[in-house]
């Protein structure tokens, strides 16, 4: 039923991440504050039953009353004040607290390594930093102020009873016992309840944003009924987990009322005895009935506190299960071995295997190639060849079984990877707007202080700076949820993205594919001058990009690749022109050595990149 997180590894010896103290660290006076409250208005309910004695007796003994209904009265307020003073502060810490949580969870999971995260899936993820995240600041709550509170206020309540009269107290204890058996059991049940209610709100939600993904589909092919269905199978698990944890806690209150019930009954047959008997005073069991009426709240409270307690760790166990998966690593895993000046090739395939977590089969398998150091390099091959996968080693978002992978004349695991990354600028397959202005999406790898100039100027070089004047707001235009772009038109915003990272390697996964003819030869024109200076892989199947590329690997399918890999990888070295045919040549490094950057105009009518300092690399 629910999704399966990937294997954690949790270094040796550390320790759990979401530890009360950690959490209330960053406000500690406030949560002191409201815990004082919290006990002293406990206190004060405590005082209650003597000053009605006071009262009681005072007007037994016909003497003036106004003195103790004046400080029952003024306790009463204080008490109350007290609670909403605690619940006030509460309220404010509590919410802070998950707010920290929500950014600490939030950073780690964007950190994560992108298996993982697939494997964790959406839905999951977003359950976790949802509902998990409000469970475990409510097990905060209870574990610092409501239990404790609880606890003080029931065992000062059973202390006051035993002062008033002992025998009373022990009859009125069994009784309770003996109706409350089975709250341990009960509460004994609370966790696992939660867990399962947890996990069924996880899939619940992994469904619905799965469909919505693809409500188009759904609604074109007219199976909107059959979405609701599978939605609906989850949706009824987490009815049933939620009744039965509903349930569960349902119990706890009627349970203890129970024990109070019986307990009322057996003090009120004896007291009445003892007071005909003229063993105990009417006032006295005036007092011992008050107590007794006061300790199911108390009770309780601890029950429920107990409760909730195990729901919150059940809630904390699972955030800590994902604080657990190891993020990617920012430092170098292997030591950066200084490369030769200007690098030779952008990126250098050696051998390179890899497998995709549970599918058991390579996706590449002893892959070979060399891309040169400056040029436009055609990344071709079959559907599922695994040309996306090799962008995905080259940026480090996945690590190879076996072989050697160096990008810009260094090992790809010996560079730090936010200095990898931003010496590349990646262009998806399936191209990403997020939710924001058009401004936002055009910085979002470049920096901020990035001027409307230099944007208007790289929507210029994609042609889409008059699509951009035409939208109601130009740059501050929100994209996402409120105005939509065409798929050619995003595929434009986000190759102008890239361009403005001023990156030394430029990945593009099908940069034209939603492109018309004339702005897909616009497009490739911007390429070939780009990659005058700087490499610019390309995956693709169009002939039309092909003719434009310098040089082309081919990656073969995986059943030919297992025959003999070598072989299977081809290089078109660069033609003069692209109308000349080419040769076809293995891809080993000698030819690679001999590959010719072609003489290129330098760019014109392009964006300037903000050049790093570390381009030599
Ligand atoms: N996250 C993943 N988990 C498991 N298998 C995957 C994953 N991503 C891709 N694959 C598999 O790896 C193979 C290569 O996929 P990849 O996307 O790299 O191919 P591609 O050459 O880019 O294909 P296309 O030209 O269709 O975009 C495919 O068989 C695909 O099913």
């Amino acid at each position: 039923m629910s999704v399966r997180f990937p294997q954690r590894r949790r270094a040796a010896g550390r320790k759990p991440q979401l530890r009360l103290s950690e959490l209330l660290k960053s406000h500690r006076f406030p949560w002191v504050c409201a815990v004082t409250l919290a006990w002293s208005s406990t206190a004060a309910g405590l005082t209650l039953p003597w000053l009605v004695q006071d009262v009681t007796r005072a007007l037994i003994e016909q003497s003036p009353v106004t003195r103790p209904l004046l400080m029952l009265t003024a306790l009463t307020l204080a008490t109350a004040l007290g609670q909403a003073g605690c619940g006030w502060l509460l309220a404010r810490v509590g919410e802070r607290l998950l707010l920290n949580l929500r950014r600490h969870v939030t950073d780690h999971i964007l950190r994560l390594p992108m298996p993982a995260v697939r494997a964790c899936g959406s839905g999951d993820l977003h359950t976790r930093i949802t509902s998990d995240a409000a469970q475990v600041r409510a097990w905060a709550e209870t574990a610092v102020v409501h239990l404790p509170a609880a606890g003080l206020g029931t065992i000062a309540t059973l202390a006051a009873m035993v002062a008033v009269d002992p025998v009373l107290t022990l009859l009125a204890s069994a009784a309770f016992v003996l109706a409350g058996a089975p709250l341990v059991g009960v509460l004994a049940r609370t966790r696992r309840a939660a867990s399962d209610q947890q996990a069924a709100l996880a899939d619940l939600s992994q469904r619905f944003l799965s469909q919505l993904v693809a409500l188009t589909t759904i609604k074109a092919y007219r199976c909107e009924a059959r979405a609701t269905r599978t939605i609906s199978h989850a949706a009824s698990d987490l009815s049933s987990a939620s009744v039965t944890a509903a349930r569960l806690q349902a119990l706890i209150g009627p349970l203890v009322g129970l024990g109070q019930q019986v307990a009322l009954v057996t003090v009120t047959v004896t007291a009445t005895h003892r007071i005909t008997s003229g063993g105990m005073s009417l006032v006295t069991f005036s007092a011992f009935l008050f107590l007794l009426l006061f300790l199911p709240s108390p009770v309780t409270v601890t029950a429920l506190g107990i409760a909730h307690l195990r729901t919150g760790l059940a809630a904390r166990a699972r955030l800590e299960t994902l604080l657990a998966l190891q993020t990617e690593q920012e430092q170098p895993r292997t030591k950066p071995r200084p490369a030769p000046l200007p690098v030779r090739h952008a990126v250098v395939f050696r051998n390179v295997t890899f497998t995709y977590p549970g599918t058991g089969r390579p996706v590449l398998d002893g892959l070979s190639f060399t891309v040169p150091a400056t040029g436009l390099t055609a990344l071709t091959g079959p559907t599922g060849a695994g040309k996306s996968t090799v962008f995905s080693l080259i940026s480090r978002f996945s690590e190879p079984d076996a072989g050697h992978i160096r990008v810009l004349g260094q090992e790809v695991g010996s560079w730090q990877l936010s200095s990898l990354r931003r010496r590349i600028a990646y262009v998806e397959q399936r191209t990403t707007v997020l939710e924001g202005t058009v401004r936002q999406n055009l910085r979002l790898g470049s920096p901020d202080s990035t001027s409307d100039d230099d944007l208007w100027e790289a929507l210029k070089t994609v042609g889409l700076h008059e699509v951009v004047q035409r939208l109601p707001y130009g740059l501050d235009t929100l994209l996402g949820r409120g105005q939509a772009l065409s798929g050619g038109q995003q595929q434009r915003l986000s190759l102008a993205r890239a361009l403005l990272t001023g990156a030394n390697l430029f990945l593009l996964d099908e940069p034209t594919s939603q492109l018309d003819h004339t702005s897909e030869q616009q497009v490739l024109q911007l390429l070939q001058h780009l990659a005058a200076t700087r490499p610019i892989i390309m995956a693709t199947h169009r002939p039309a990009t092909l003719r434009h590329a310098h040089h082309t690997i081919a990656i073969p399918p995986p059943a030919d690749r297992s025959t003999d890999p070598a072989e299977a990888v081809t290089t078109r070295l660069p033609s003069a022109a692209h109308t000349q045919t080419p040769a076809i040549h293995r891809a080993d490094e000698t030819h690679h050595d001999e590959v010719l950057t072609p003489a290129l105009p330098p760019p014109e009518s392009v964006v300037r990149p903000h050049s790093h300092q570390e381009t030599s690399a």
